[in-house]
Protein backbone atom coordinates (compact mmCIF):
# COMPACT_ATOMS: atom_id res chain seq x y z
CA UNK A 1 0.00 0.00 0.00
CA UNK A 2 1.31 3.21 -0.95
CA UNK A 3 0.24 6.63 -1.26
CA UNK A 4 1.60 10.19 -2.47
CA UNK A 5 2.53 10.98 1.14
CA UNK A 6 5.23 9.65 3.24
CA UNK A 7 5.42 9.14 7.20
CA UNK A 8 8.98 9.68 9.04
CA UNK A 9 9.83 5.83 10.50
CA UNK A 10 10.00 7.11 13.73
CA UNK A 11 6.67 8.28 14.12
CA UNK A 12 5.49 5.16 12.76
CA UNK A 13 7.32 3.58 15.44
CA UNK A 14 6.14 5.87 18.17
CA UNK A 15 2.88 3.76 17.94
CA UNK A 16 4.53 0.28 18.72
CA UNK A 17 3.32 -0.51 22.61
CA UNK A 18 6.96 -1.36 23.36
CA UNK A 19 9.76 0.96 23.33
CA UNK A 20 11.76 0.86 19.71
CA UNK A 21 15.19 1.86 18.76
CA UNK A 22 17.10 4.14 17.42
CA UNK A 23 16.95 7.46 16.43
CA UNK A 24 19.75 7.33 13.23
CA UNK A 25 16.41 6.06 11.85
CA UNK A 26 14.19 9.01 12.30
CA UNK A 27 14.58 10.92 9.63
CA UNK A 28 13.61 7.96 7.28
CA UNK A 29 10.66 8.80 4.78
CA UNK A 30 8.26 5.77 4.87
CA UNK A 31 5.74 5.99 1.63
CA UNK A 32 3.91 2.73 2.19
CA UNK A 33 3.47 -0.60 4.41
CA UNK A 34 3.16 -3.58 3.36
CA UNK A 35 3.18 -7.66 4.49
CA UNK A 36 3.14 -9.04 1.10
CA UNK A 37 6.86 -8.50 -0.73
CA UNK A 38 4.69 -8.57 -4.25
CA UNK A 39 3.43 -5.24 -3.61
CA UNK A 40 6.33 -3.73 -1.76
CA UNK A 41 7.26 -0.26 -4.18
CA UNK A 42 10.07 2.11 -3.39
CA UNK A 43 9.80 3.51 -0.08
CA UNK A 44 7.57 0.67 1.33
CA UNK A 45 8.35 -0.37 4.99
CA UNK A 46 8.12 -4.14 4.73
CA UNK A 47 6.64 -6.57 7.90
CA UNK A 48 7.79 -9.14 7.87
CA UNK A 49 6.09 -12.28 10.01
CA UNK A 50 5.70 -16.28 10.30
CA UNK A 51 2.75 -16.93 8.54
CA UNK A 52 -0.03 -19.79 8.81
CA UNK A 53 1.42 -21.30 5.15
CA UNK A 54 4.68 -19.07 4.58
CA UNK A 55 7.69 -17.73 6.38
CA UNK A 56 6.77 -13.92 5.34
CA UNK A 57 11.10 -13.53 6.16
CA UNK A 58 11.59 -15.69 3.35
CA UNK A 59 10.37 -12.54 1.13
CA UNK A 60 12.79 -9.86 2.60
CA UNK A 61 15.22 -10.18 -0.02
CA UNK A 62 12.72 -10.08 -2.41
CA UNK A 63 10.73 -6.94 -0.41
CA UNK A 64 14.34 -5.05 -0.28
CA UNK A 65 15.13 -5.71 -4.39
CA UNK A 66 11.80 -3.75 -4.81
CA UNK A 67 12.81 -0.85 -3.01
CA UNK A 68 11.70 -1.18 0.71
CA UNK A 69 13.05 1.66 2.85
CA UNK A 70 13.03 -0.61 6.12
CA UNK A 71 11.64 -3.68 7.15
CA UNK A 72 10.47 -4.53 10.17
CA UNK A 73 10.06 -8.35 11.56
CA UNK A 74 10.15 -11.18 14.62
CA UNK A 75 13.78 -12.63 13.50
CA UNK A 76 17.17 -11.92 15.11
CA UNK A 77 19.13 -9.70 13.22
CA UNK A 78 21.68 -12.26 12.71
CA UNK A 79 19.25 -14.48 11.12
CA UNK A 80 18.03 -12.11 8.61
CA UNK A 81 21.70 -11.13 7.82
CA UNK A 82 23.36 -7.76 6.25
CA UNK A 83 20.63 -5.57 4.44
CA UNK A 84 21.01 -2.79 2.41
CA UNK A 85 18.11 -0.80 4.79
CA UNK A 86 17.19 -0.62 8.19
CA UNK A 87 15.85 -4.07 9.71
CA UNK A 88 13.68 -3.44 13.12
CA UNK A 89 12.97 -6.29 15.61
CA UNK A 90 9.77 -6.68 17.18
CA UNK A 91 8.40 -8.88 19.35
CA UNK A 92 5.43 -9.96 16.89
CA UNK A 93 5.07 -9.01 13.10
CA UNK A 94 1.70 -9.03 13.16
CA UNK A 95 0.88 -7.11 16.46
CA UNK A 96 3.96 -4.29 15.04
CA UNK A 97 1.84 -4.35 11.26
CA UNK A 98 -1.66 -3.95 13.24
CA UNK A 99 0.42 -0.49 15.34
CA UNK A 100 1.90 0.85 12.60
CA UNK A 101 -1.19 0.77 10.01
CA UNK A 102 -3.36 2.44 12.92
CA UNK A 103 -0.18 5.37 12.99
CA UNK A 104 -0.08 5.00 8.98
CA UNK A 105 -3.82 5.83 8.87
CA UNK A 106 -3.55 8.61 11.82
CA UNK A 107 -5.34 6.23 14.94
CA UNK A 108 -9.18 6.78 13.15
CA UNK A 109 -10.49 4.83 15.77
CA UNK A 110 -9.46 7.18 18.78
CA UNK A 111 -11.33 9.99 16.66
CA UNK A 112 -14.82 8.17 16.52
CA UNK A 113 -16.81 5.67 19.25
CA UNK A 114 -16.11 2.36 18.42
CA UNK A 115 -17.98 -0.95 19.06
CA UNK A 116 -16.74 -4.11 18.66
CA UNK A 117 -18.89 -7.25 18.34
CA UNK A 118 -17.58 -11.11 18.53
CA UNK A 119 -19.15 -14.39 18.89
CA UNK A 120 -19.79 -17.29 17.36
CA UNK A 121 -23.16 -16.98 15.75
CA UNK A 122 -24.88 -14.02 15.92
CA UNK A 123 -22.03 -11.19 15.19
CA UNK A 124 -23.66 -9.94 11.54
CA UNK A 125 -26.73 -10.00 12.45
CA UNK A 126 -26.26 -8.31 15.76
CA UNK A 127 -23.78 -5.77 14.41
CA UNK A 128 -26.97 -4.65 11.97
CA UNK A 129 -29.22 -3.90 14.53
CA UNK A 130 -26.82 -2.31 17.09
CA UNK A 131 -26.19 -0.03 13.78
CA UNK A 132 -29.33 0.53 13.25
CA UNK A 133 -30.21 1.60 17.23
CA UNK A 134 -27.11 4.00 16.96
CA UNK A 135 -28.55 5.25 13.96
CA UNK A 136 -31.79 6.11 15.53
CA UNK A 137 -30.26 7.56 18.51
CA UNK A 138 -28.99 10.13 15.99
CA UNK A 139 -25.07 9.14 15.82
CA UNK A 140 -23.28 8.97 12.58
CA UNK A 141 -22.63 5.08 12.00
CA UNK A 142 -19.87 3.48 10.27
CA UNK A 143 -20.47 -0.72 9.87
CA UNK A 144 -18.30 -2.98 9.00
CA UNK A 145 -19.67 -6.97 8.95
CA UNK A 146 -19.28 -9.90 6.23
CA UNK A 147 -21.61 -8.73 3.88
CA UNK A 148 -19.73 -5.64 3.26
CA UNK A 149 -18.72 -1.92 4.82
CA UNK A 150 -21.26 0.68 4.63
CA UNK A 151 -20.01 4.10 5.21
CA UNK A 152 -21.90 7.58 4.12
CA UNK A 153 -24.53 5.40 2.57
CA UNK A 154 -22.10 3.58 0.14
CA UNK A 155 -21.75 0.19 0.42
CA UNK A 156 -18.42 -1.73 -0.19
CA UNK A 157 -17.90 -5.33 -1.03
CA UNK A 158 -15.40 -6.95 1.11
CA UNK A 159 -13.23 -10.02 0.43
CA UNK A 160 -14.92 -13.30 -0.18
CA UNK A 161 -15.39 -15.50 2.74
CA UNK A 162 -13.59 -13.31 5.12
CA UNK A 163 -14.89 -10.89 7.90
CA UNK A 164 -12.55 -9.27 9.46
CA UNK A 165 -10.30 -7.65 6.97
CA UNK A 166 -6.13 -7.39 7.60
CA UNK A 167 -4.95 -4.35 9.81
CA UNK A 168 -3.82 -2.42 7.17
CA UNK A 169 -7.52 -2.36 5.04
CA UNK A 170 -9.22 -1.85 8.23
CA UNK A 171 -7.65 0.78 9.37
CA UNK A 172 -8.34 2.59 5.91
CA UNK A 173 -12.08 1.70 6.30
CA UNK A 174 -11.86 3.43 9.71
CA UNK A 175 -10.06 6.50 8.38
CA UNK A 176 -12.29 6.53 5.71
CA UNK A 177 -15.03 6.43 8.26
CA UNK A 178 -13.58 9.49 10.04
CA UNK A 179 -13.18 11.65 6.29
CA UNK A 180 -17.15 10.86 5.99
CA UNK A 181 -18.18 12.23 9.56
CA UNK A 182 -18.90 8.96 10.87
CA UNK A 183 -19.13 9.17 14.97
CA UNK A 184 -19.43 5.50 15.98
CA UNK A 185 -17.99 2.49 14.00
CA UNK A 186 -19.47 -0.58 14.48
CA UNK A 187 -17.41 -3.71 13.59
CA UNK A 188 -18.18 -7.28 13.48
CA UNK A 189 -15.00 -8.69 15.26
CA UNK A 190 -13.64 -12.45 14.13
CA UNK A 191 -11.83 -15.10 16.35
CA UNK A 192 -9.42 -14.91 13.10
CA UNK A 193 -9.47 -11.06 12.93
CA UNK A 194 -8.68 -11.18 17.10
CA UNK A 195 -6.09 -13.80 16.96
CA UNK A 196 -4.19 -12.74 13.97
CA UNK A 197 -3.98 -9.30 15.09
CA UNK A 198 -5.90 -7.69 12.74
CA UNK A 199 -7.97 -5.41 15.06
CA UNK A 200 -4.95 -4.66 17.21
CA UNK A 201 -4.36 -0.89 18.03
CA UNK A 202 -8.10 -0.27 17.12
CA UNK A 203 -9.03 1.78 20.50
CA UNK A 204 -12.61 0.01 21.50
CA UNK A 205 -15.03 1.24 23.82
CA UNK A 206 -17.94 -0.76 23.54
CA UNK A 207 -17.53 -4.59 23.44
CA UNK A 208 -20.16 -7.10 22.89
CA UNK A 209 -20.40 -10.93 23.02
CA UNK A 210 -23.25 -13.30 21.20
CA UNK A 211 -22.48 -16.35 22.31
CA UNK A 212 -19.22 -19.03 22.19
CA UNK A 213 -19.48 -22.06 21.30
CA UNK A 214 -18.18 -25.15 19.10
CA UNK A 215 -16.25 -23.20 15.93
CA UNK A 216 -13.54 -22.64 13.92
CA UNK A 217 -10.88 -25.21 16.34
CA UNK A 218 -9.03 -26.21 13.08
CA UNK A 219 -7.81 -22.66 13.49
CA UNK A 220 -7.35 -22.24 16.96
CA UNK A 221 -6.94 -25.76 18.14
CA UNK A 222 -8.91 -25.46 20.91
CA UNK A 223 -12.32 -24.05 22.40
CA UNK A 224 -9.77 -22.66 25.18
CA UNK A 225 -7.56 -21.03 22.56
CA UNK A 226 -11.00 -19.69 20.84
CA UNK A 227 -11.81 -18.36 23.58
CA UNK A 228 -8.85 -16.84 25.03
CA UNK A 229 -9.29 -15.21 21.16
CA UNK A 230 -12.74 -13.94 21.50
CA UNK A 231 -11.23 -12.67 25.20
CA UNK A 232 -8.71 -10.50 23.26
CA UNK A 233 -11.86 -8.14 22.39
CA UNK A 234 -12.69 -7.02 25.90
CA UNK A 235 -8.97 -6.57 26.62
CA UNK A 236 -8.81 -4.07 24.04
CA UNK A 237 -10.74 -2.10 25.47
CA UNK A 238 -8.42 -0.76 28.74
CA UNK A 239 -5.49 -1.40 26.75
CA UNK A 240 -6.68 1.45 24.56
CA UNK A 241 -6.94 4.81 24.59
CA UNK A 242 -9.80 6.68 26.47
CA UNK A 243 -12.09 8.82 24.79
CA UNK A 244 -13.91 11.83 26.48
CA UNK A 245 -17.51 10.62 28.10
CA UNK A 246 -16.89 7.39 26.84
CA UNK A 247 -16.90 4.66 28.96
CA UNK A 248 -15.36 1.38 28.77
CA UNK A 249 -18.12 -0.71 28.31
CA UNK A 250 -18.75 -4.80 28.26
CA UNK A 251 -21.38 -6.20 26.92
CA UNK A 252 -21.79 -9.72 28.02
CA UNK A 253 -24.67 -12.45 27.27
CA UNK A 254 -25.47 -13.73 30.86
CA UNK A 255 -27.18 -16.90 29.53
CA UNK A 256 -23.70 -18.10 28.00
CA UNK A 257 -21.23 -20.05 28.88
CA UNK A 258 -18.87 -17.46 27.80
CA UNK A 259 -20.04 -15.46 30.66
CA UNK A 260 -17.68 -16.61 33.44
CA UNK A 261 -14.83 -16.22 31.22
CA UNK A 262 -15.49 -12.61 29.81
CA UNK A 263 -16.88 -11.22 33.33
CA UNK A 264 -13.80 -10.72 34.99
CA UNK A 265 -11.82 -9.09 32.27
CA UNK A 266 -11.37 -5.15 33.40
CA UNK A 267 -14.23 -2.60 31.81
CA UNK A 268 -15.40 0.54 33.31
CA UNK A 269 -19.56 -0.42 32.79
CA UNK A 270 -21.02 -3.90 32.67
CA UNK A 271 -24.64 -4.51 31.01
CA UNK A 272 -25.44 -7.86 30.85
CA UNK A 273 -28.67 -9.42 28.85
CA UNK A 274 -30.62 -12.77 28.73
CA UNK A 275 -33.83 -14.57 28.59
CA UNK A 276 -33.02 -17.01 31.51
CA UNK A 277 -31.00 -15.85 34.05
CA UNK A 278 -31.06 -12.17 35.99
CA UNK A 279 -29.52 -9.39 33.47
CA UNK A 280 -29.52 -5.93 33.06
CA UNK A 281 -31.35 -6.03 29.99
CA UNK A 282 -33.36 -9.20 30.14
CA UNK A 283 -36.91 -10.87 28.17
CA UNK A 284 -39.75 -10.68 30.32
CA UNK A 285 -42.06 -12.16 27.70
CA UNK A 286 -41.86 -13.06 24.12
CA UNK A 287 -44.44 -13.37 21.58
CA UNK A 288 -44.49 -14.57 18.25
CA UNK A 289 -46.64 -13.40 15.01
CA UNK A 290 -47.07 -12.94 11.52
CA UNK A 291 -44.95 -9.53 11.22
CA UNK A 292 -41.77 -10.81 13.50
CA UNK A 293 -41.22 -11.19 17.49
CA UNK A 294 -42.23 -8.88 20.35
CA UNK A 295 -39.70 -8.69 23.18
CA UNK A 296 -40.85 -7.19 26.58
CA UNK A 297 -37.57 -5.59 27.78
CA UNK A 298 -36.52 -4.99 31.62
CA UNK A 299 -33.72 -2.92 31.78
CA UNK A 300 -32.36 0.33 33.64
CA UNK A 301 -34.27 2.33 31.09
CA UNK A 302 -37.37 1.02 32.23
CA UNK A 303 -39.71 -2.24 30.88
CA UNK A 304 -40.73 -1.61 27.30
CA UNK A 305 -41.56 -3.18 24.21
CA UNK A 306 -39.54 -3.83 20.88
CA UNK A 307 -40.90 -5.41 17.78
CA UNK A 308 -38.70 -7.04 15.03
CA UNK A 309 -39.24 -8.27 11.86
CA UNK A 310 -36.45 -11.21 12.80
CA UNK A 311 -37.61 -14.66 12.72
CA UNK A 312 -36.37 -17.22 15.18
CA UNK A 313 -36.16 -16.96 19.02
CA UNK A 314 -32.79 -17.06 18.61
CA UNK A 315 -33.36 -13.25 17.68
CA UNK A 316 -34.65 -12.17 20.79
CA UNK A 317 -30.74 -12.34 21.92
CA UNK A 318 -29.41 -10.47 18.92
CA UNK A 319 -32.35 -8.26 19.89
CA UNK A 320 -31.01 -7.67 23.52
CA UNK A 321 -27.85 -7.21 23.02
CA UNK A 322 -28.52 -4.26 20.57
CA UNK A 323 -31.07 -2.98 23.54
CA UNK A 324 -27.67 -3.22 25.91
CA UNK A 325 -25.66 -1.56 22.89
CA UNK A 326 -28.32 1.28 22.73
CA UNK A 327 -28.20 1.72 26.33
CA UNK A 328 -24.87 2.02 26.79
CA UNK A 329 -24.52 4.94 24.47
CA UNK A 330 -27.24 6.87 25.91
CA UNK A 331 -29.76 6.26 23.30
CA UNK A 332 -33.81 6.76 24.81
CA UNK A 333 -36.59 4.03 24.38
CA UNK A 334 -37.91 5.18 21.59
CA UNK A 335 -34.72 5.38 19.61
CA UNK A 336 -34.12 1.70 20.84
CA UNK A 337 -37.53 0.52 19.12
CA UNK A 338 -37.42 2.22 16.38
CA UNK A 339 -33.88 1.03 15.75
CA UNK A 340 -34.75 -2.60 16.25
CA UNK A 341 -37.90 -1.76 14.12
CA UNK A 342 -35.97 -0.40 11.41
CA UNK A 343 -34.26 -4.00 10.57
CA UNK A 344 -36.51 -5.46 7.79
CA UNK A 345 -34.56 -8.22 6.77
CA UNK A 346 -30.76 -8.96 7.07
CA UNK A 347 -29.13 -10.48 3.89
CA UNK A 348 -29.15 -14.26 3.55
CA UNK A 349 -30.16 -14.57 7.72
CA UNK A 350 -33.51 -16.93 7.88
CA UNK A 351 -34.71 -14.54 5.24
CA UNK A 352 -37.65 -15.49 3.07
CA UNK A 353 -38.38 -15.92 -0.36
CA UNK A 354 -42.00 -15.41 -1.72
CA UNK A 355 -42.59 -15.89 -5.11
CA UNK A 356 -46.23 -16.95 -4.32
CA UNK A 357 -45.04 -20.49 -3.56
CA UNK A 358 -47.52 -21.73 -0.30
CA UNK A 359 -44.70 -22.98 1.58
CA UNK A 360 -41.78 -20.58 3.23
CA UNK A 361 -38.52 -20.81 2.01
CA UNK A 362 -35.71 -19.25 3.87
CA UNK A 363 -32.10 -18.37 2.99
CA UNK A 364 -29.78 -18.83 6.23
CA UNK A 365 -26.13 -18.29 7.13
CA UNK A 366 -25.96 -21.50 9.40
CA UNK A 367 -23.01 -23.39 9.60
CA UNK A 368 -22.22 -24.61 12.68
CA UNK A 369 -23.79 -27.32 14.28
CA UNK A 370 -25.48 -24.85 16.70
CA UNK A 371 -26.62 -21.90 14.58
CA UNK A 372 -27.81 -25.54 12.50
CA UNK A 373 -29.88 -26.55 15.86
CA UNK A 374 -31.27 -23.01 15.73
CA UNK A 375 -32.28 -22.30 12.70
CA UNK A 376 -34.34 -25.41 12.75
CA UNK A 377 -35.44 -25.34 15.61
CA UNK A 378 -36.62 -21.56 14.51
CA UNK A 379 -37.93 -23.47 11.46
CA UNK A 380 -40.05 -26.28 13.19
CA UNK A 381 -42.18 -23.45 14.87
CA UNK A 382 -42.91 -22.04 12.18
CA UNK A 383 -44.66 -24.87 10.48
CA UNK A 384 -47.11 -28.09 11.16
CA UNK A 385 -45.98 -29.40 8.17
CA UNK A 386 -42.43 -30.76 7.47
CA UNK A 387 -39.09 -29.09 7.76
CA UNK A 388 -36.93 -29.61 4.30
CA UNK A 389 -33.10 -28.47 4.84
CA UNK A 390 -30.36 -28.06 2.39
CA UNK A 391 -26.95 -27.68 4.06
CA UNK A 392 -22.99 -28.26 3.48
CA UNK A 393 -20.14 -28.13 5.43
CA UNK A 394 -17.00 -26.33 3.60
CA UNK A 395 -13.90 -27.99 3.06
CA UNK A 396 -10.71 -26.98 4.55
CA UNK A 397 -12.01 -25.96 7.62
CA UNK A 398 -13.16 -26.94 11.49
CA UNK A 399 -13.71 -31.12 9.97
CA UNK A 400 -14.98 -32.07 13.30
CA UNK A 401 -18.46 -30.17 12.92
CA UNK A 402 -19.78 -32.17 9.26
CA UNK A 403 -20.56 -35.14 11.85
CA UNK A 404 -22.35 -32.78 14.48
CA UNK A 405 -24.29 -31.06 11.70
CA UNK A 406 -25.28 -34.73 10.16
CA UNK A 407 -26.77 -35.40 14.13
CA UNK A 408 -28.56 -31.89 14.25
CA UNK A 409 -30.58 -32.29 10.76
CA UNK A 410 -31.35 -35.75 11.49
CA UNK A 411 -32.59 -34.88 15.07
CA UNK A 412 -34.48 -31.61 13.66
CA UNK A 413 -35.50 -31.95 10.03
CA UNK A 414 -38.03 -34.31 8.34
CA UNK A 415 -35.51 -34.39 5.04
CA UNK A 416 -31.84 -33.33 4.85
CA UNK A 417 -30.34 -32.45 0.97
CA UNK A 418 -26.89 -32.65 1.95
CA UNK A 419 -24.68 -30.63 -0.93
CA UNK A 420 -21.81 -28.77 -1.50
CA UNK A 421 -20.43 -25.89 0.97
CA UNK A 422 -17.39 -24.18 -0.64
CA UNK A 423 -15.59 -27.85 -1.02
CA UNK A 424 -12.38 -26.43 -1.92
CA UNK A 425 -9.82 -28.54 -2.27
CA UNK A 426 -11.64 -31.44 -0.78
CA UNK A 427 -13.44 -33.78 -2.90
CA UNK A 428 -17.55 -32.71 -2.35
CA UNK A 429 -18.54 -36.37 -1.51
CA UNK A 430 -16.27 -36.92 0.73
CA UNK A 431 -17.54 -34.17 2.77
CA UNK A 432 -21.21 -35.16 2.56
CA UNK A 433 -20.14 -38.65 3.68
CA UNK A 434 -18.94 -37.36 6.68
CA UNK A 435 -22.16 -35.39 7.47
CA UNK A 436 -24.27 -38.58 6.70
CA UNK A 437 -22.18 -40.83 8.91
CA UNK A 438 -23.30 -38.17 11.82
CA UNK A 439 -26.70 -38.39 10.18
CA UNK A 440 -27.07 -41.79 10.04
CA UNK A 441 -25.72 -42.10 13.74
CA UNK A 442 -28.72 -40.39 14.85
CA UNK A 443 -31.07 -43.29 13.20
CA UNK A 444 -31.18 -41.61 9.19
CA UNK A 445 -31.73 -43.39 6.83
CA UNK A 446 -30.53 -42.14 3.38
CA UNK A 447 -32.95 -42.13 0.80
CA UNK A 448 -35.82 -41.21 3.42
CA UNK A 449 -34.55 -39.29 5.75
CA UNK A 450 -31.50 -37.39 3.68
CA UNK A 451 -30.56 -37.83 0.68
CA UNK A 452 -27.23 -36.67 -1.49
CA UNK A 453 -27.04 -33.66 -4.41
CA UNK A 454 -23.72 -32.63 -4.39
CA UNK A 455 -24.80 -29.79 -7.10
CA UNK A 456 -26.22 -27.16 -5.17
CA UNK A 457 -28.69 -25.93 -7.65
CA UNK A 458 -30.12 -29.09 -7.88
CA UNK A 459 -30.28 -29.79 -3.99
CA UNK A 460 -31.75 -26.66 -3.78
CA UNK A 461 -34.67 -27.68 -6.67
CA UNK A 462 -35.18 -30.92 -5.26
CA UNK A 463 -35.52 -29.68 -1.78
CA UNK A 464 -38.24 -26.84 -2.94
CA UNK A 465 -40.12 -29.59 -5.20
CA UNK A 466 -40.40 -32.03 -2.45
CA UNK A 467 -42.49 -29.26 -0.31
CA UNK A 468 -45.72 -29.66 0.12
CA UNK A 469 -48.72 -26.62 1.27
CA UNK A 470 -47.73 -25.43 4.60
CA UNK A 471 -43.99 -26.87 4.36
CA UNK A 472 -41.02 -24.89 5.50
CA UNK A 473 -37.19 -25.01 3.27
CA UNK A 474 -34.49 -23.58 4.88
CA UNK A 475 -31.26 -23.40 2.55
CA UNK A 476 -28.42 -23.18 5.08
CA UNK A 477 -24.65 -22.16 4.81
CA UNK A 478 -24.36 -19.80 1.83
CA UNK A 479 -26.78 -16.86 2.74
CA UNK A 480 -25.61 -13.11 1.44
CA UNK A 481 -22.11 -15.01 -0.19
CA UNK A 482 -21.38 -14.08 -3.93
CA UNK A 483 -18.91 -16.68 -4.71
CA UNK A 484 -18.86 -20.67 -4.09
CA UNK A 485 -15.11 -22.05 -3.84
CA UNK A 486 -14.20 -24.96 -6.27
CA UNK A 487 -10.50 -26.01 -6.01
CA UNK A 488 -8.81 -23.12 -5.40
CA UNK A 489 -11.59 -20.80 -7.95
CA UNK A 490 -13.94 -18.90 -7.04
CA UNK A 491 -17.31 -19.14 -9.06
CA UNK A 492 -19.72 -16.58 -9.13
CA UNK A 493 -22.55 -17.77 -6.74
CA UNK A 494 -26.30 -16.83 -5.39
CA UNK A 495 -28.40 -18.57 -3.05
CA UNK A 496 -31.05 -15.96 -3.80
CA UNK A 497 -30.77 -16.65 -7.88
CA UNK A 498 -30.27 -20.42 -7.31
CA UNK A 499 -34.04 -20.44 -5.00
CA UNK A 500 -35.54 -17.91 -7.23
CA UNK A 501 -34.87 -20.80 -10.18
CA UNK A 502 -35.68 -23.30 -8.43
CA UNK A 503 -39.51 -21.98 -7.72
CA UNK A 504 -39.57 -20.80 -10.94
CA UNK A 505 -38.79 -24.24 -12.54
CA UNK A 506 -42.30 -25.14 -10.32
CA UNK A 507 -44.27 -22.55 -11.93
CA UNK A 508 -44.09 -19.46 -9.56
CA UNK A 509 -43.22 -16.20 -10.55
CA UNK A 510 -44.41 -13.58 -8.52
CA UNK A 511 -42.02 -11.03 -8.64
CA UNK A 512 -39.82 -10.17 -5.27
CA UNK A 513 -37.32 -7.15 -5.03
CA UNK A 514 -33.88 -8.85 -4.94
CA UNK A 515 -32.29 -9.00 -1.78
C1 LIG B 1 -5.30 -19.32 6.64
C2 LIG B 1 -5.21 -17.97 7.29
O1 LIG B 1 -5.56 -17.80 8.44
N1 LIG B 1 -4.70 -16.98 6.52
C3 LIG B 1 -4.64 -15.64 7.04
C4 LIG B 1 -3.20 -15.27 7.36
O2 LIG B 1 -2.44 -15.43 6.21
P1 LIG B 1 -0.86 -15.32 6.32
O3 LIG B 1 -0.49 -13.90 6.16
O4 LIG B 1 -0.39 -16.01 7.55
O5 LIG B 1 -0.47 -16.11 4.98
P2 LIG B 1 0.87 -16.77 4.46
O6 LIG B 1 0.54 -17.20 3.08
O7 LIG B 1 1.40 -17.75 5.43
O8 LIG B 1 1.91 -15.56 4.27
C5 LIG B 1 2.79 -15.13 5.30
C6 LIG B 1 3.39 -13.79 4.90
O9 LIG B 1 4.22 -13.94 3.73
C7 LIG B 1 3.93 -12.89 2.85
N2 LIG B 1 4.34 -13.23 1.48
C8 LIG B 1 3.89 -14.36 0.88
C9 LIG B 1 4.28 -14.64 -0.44
C10 LIG B 1 5.14 -13.75 -1.11
O10 LIG B 1 5.54 -13.94 -2.28
N3 LIG B 1 5.55 -12.64 -0.46
C11 LIG B 1 5.17 -12.36 0.82
O11 LIG B 1 5.57 -11.34 1.36
C12 LIG B 1 2.44 -12.70 3.00
O12 LIG B 1 2.01 -11.46 2.48
C13 LIG B 1 2.31 -12.77 4.52
O13 LIG B 1 2.61 -11.53 5.10
O14 LIG B 1 -3.11 -13.93 7.84
C14 LIG B 1 -3.63 -12.96 6.91
C15 LIG B 1 -3.50 -11.60 7.62
O15 LIG B 1 -4.26 -11.57 8.80
C16 LIG B 1 -5.10 -13.26 6.55
O16 LIG B 1 -5.54 -12.37 5.55
C17 LIG B 1 -5.24 -14.67 6.03
O17 LIG B 1 -6.65 -14.93 5.91
C18 LIG B 1 -7.06 -15.67 4.75
C19 LIG B 1 -7.18 -14.73 3.55
C20 LIG B 1 -8.41 -16.31 5.03
O18 LIG B 1 -9.05 -16.86 4.14
N4 LIG B 1 -8.86 -16.27 6.25
C21 LIG B 1 -10.16 -16.80 6.68
C22 LIG B 1 -10.01 -18.23 7.22
C23 LIG B 1 -10.67 -15.92 7.81
O19 LIG B 1 -9.89 -15.24 8.48
N5 LIG B 1 -11.96 -15.91 8.05
C24 LIG B 1 -12.56 -15.18 9.14
C25 LIG B 1 -14.05 -15.48 9.25
C26 LIG B 1 -14.28 -16.89 9.64
C27 LIG B 1 -15.76 -17.15 9.87
O20 LIG B 1 -16.36 -16.52 10.76
O21 LIG B 1 -16.30 -18.04 9.19
C28 LIG B 1 -12.43 -13.67 8.91
O22 LIG B 1 -12.37 -12.90 9.87
O23 LIG B 1 -12.44 -13.23 7.78
N1 LIG C 1 -27.72 -15.37 18.62
C1 LIG C 1 -27.66 -16.46 17.85
N2 LIG C 1 -27.45 -17.68 18.40
C2 LIG C 1 -27.38 -18.79 17.65
N3 LIG C 1 -27.51 -18.79 16.30
C3 LIG C 1 -27.71 -17.61 15.70
C4 LIG C 1 -27.80 -16.38 16.43
N4 LIG C 1 -28.00 -15.38 15.56
C5 LIG C 1 -28.02 -15.92 14.34
N5 LIG C 1 -27.86 -17.26 14.41
C6 LIG C 1 -27.77 -18.24 13.31
O1 LIG C 1 -26.45 -18.09 12.75
C7 LIG C 1 -26.52 -17.76 11.37
C8 LIG C 1 -25.51 -16.70 11.03
O2 LIG C 1 -25.94 -15.49 11.61
P1 LIG C 1 -25.01 -14.23 11.56
O3 LIG C 1 -24.50 -14.05 10.20
O4 LIG C 1 -25.68 -13.10 12.22
O5 LIG C 1 -23.83 -14.78 12.48
P2 LIG C 1 -22.27 -14.53 12.34
O6 LIG C 1 -21.72 -14.78 13.70
O7 LIG C 1 -22.06 -13.19 11.78
O8 LIG C 1 -21.76 -15.60 11.33
P3 LIG C 1 -20.46 -15.38 10.40
O9 LIG C 1 -19.35 -14.92 11.24
O10 LIG C 1 -20.19 -16.70 9.86
O11 LIG C 1 -20.87 -14.35 9.41
C9 LIG C 1 -27.94 -17.25 11.13
O12 LIG C 1 -28.25 -17.46 9.81
C10 LIG C 1 -28.74 -18.04 12.14
O13 LIG C 1 -29.02 -19.32 11.65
Amino acid sequence: MTTETHVLLATLLAALPWAETPSPLANLAIRGITADSRAVQPGTLFVAYRGVSVDGHRFIGDAVARGAAAVVGEAAPEDVGALPVPYIRVRDGREALAWLAAAWHGHPSQRMRVVGITGTDGKTTTTTLVSSVLSAAGEHVGVLTTIGATIGGQHFETAPHTTTPDALELQQYLRHMVEAGVTTAVLEVTSHGLAQHRVTGIAFDTAIVTNITHEHLDFHGTLENYRRAKAMLFEHLMNTPHKPNTPKVSILNADDSSFAYLRPIPAERYLTYAVEQPADVRAEQVRYDNSGTTVRVASPLGTFDVHTHLLGPFNVYNVLAAVAAGIAHGADIPAIQAGIEAVQRVKGRMEPVDMGQPFLVLIDFAHTPVSLEQALTAARAMTDGRVIVVFGSAGLRDRAKRGMMGRVAARLADLAVLTAEDPRTEDVNAIIAEIAAGAEAEGAEEGRDYVRIPDRAEAIAYAVAQAQPGDVVLTCGKGHEPTMCYGTTEYPWSEHDAVRAALQRLGFTAHQQPS
